[in-house]
């Protein structure tokens, strides 16, 4: 169901990706302001599909349009897209404000507006008051949120997250789903987010978008993807 061309947020058109004898390929388009969760067994090629549109992957074939803009040869930090990885990738010696400020600036010449900007995405995910922290002094949650409001003062219109639940346990997780839907509701990006659970697909998603052996085997509307029985894969993630 590709959506009409001026709501497209990204489009994914014959691109390959191969590592070695593997081969991966992605042809999608997905729609402004959706979320949209990227699922399938390990090793089926989400964390890929995200790199390539972030630009840290650069494709053997085929060609990556977001909003619009063919992206070829755009390196990740020119792109309109930010990326937060599972493992947070926060700096330890940094407090919690200056590592926010890298994502405005990553030579840190922040001005008053740069950090009342950082201390209202420290508001909004929670973290009110958390600025001096360092990193190990908090929580697995709280540094899921501190690299969420580092992805917030970086202001792009596509926001992809890989894994960002499995590190927390199920009350977090909740947490962690209703504050992405605030966010999303507020600022009306697009977002993609690379999930092994049913639950999060359920709590988010507006469409799944589900990869099995390098290719995207379906792209649908979450109700219509919740249903399918009949797909043994998709059977299988639902632990049906
Ligand atoms: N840099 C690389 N070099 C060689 N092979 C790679 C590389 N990155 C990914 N692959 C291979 O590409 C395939 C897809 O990997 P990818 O990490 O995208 O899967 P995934 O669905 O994100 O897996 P998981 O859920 O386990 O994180 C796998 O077979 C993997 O081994």
């Amino acid at each position: 169901m590709p959506p009409p061309e001026t709501d497209t947020a990204l489009r994914l058109d014959g691109v390959v990706v191969r590592f070695g004898k593997t081969g991966l390929r992605f042809d999608c388009a997905i729609g402004k302001g959706q979320i949209v969760a990227v699922t399938g067994a390990s090793g089926s090629g989400k964390s890929t599909l995200l790199n390539v549109i972030a630009g840290f992957e650069t494709p053997d074939a085929g060609t990556v349009e977001i909003l619009g803009e063919d992206v070829a040869g755009r390196d990740p930090a020119e792109r309109p897209v930010s990326v937060i990885f599972q493992e947070h990738n926060l700096f330890s010696h940094l407090d919690v404000s200056t590592n926010i400020g890298l994502g405005i600036d990553p030579s840190l010449r922040l001005g008053l507006k740069e950090r009342a900007d950082i201390a209202t995405a420290l508001e909004r995910v929670g973290l009110d008051g958390f600025g001096k922290r360092l990193p190990p002094t908090l929580s697995g949650g709280e540094r899921q949120r501190v690299a969420l409001a580092r992805a917030l003062v970086r202001r792009k219109p596509v926001l992809l997250l890989d894994e960002p639940f499995a590190a927390l346990d199920p009350g977090l997780r909740a947490g962690m789903s209703g504050l992405l839907r605030d966010l999303h509701r507020q600022e009306g990006n697009t977002m993609l987010i690379v999930t092994h659970h049913p639950d999060d697909v359920r709590a988010l998603a507006d469409s799944v978008v589900f990869l099995d052996e390098g290719r995207i085997l379906l792209h649908e509307p979450t109700a219509q993807f919740l249903d399918h029985s009949d797909i043994p894969a998709v059977a299988r993630f639902l632990g049906r």
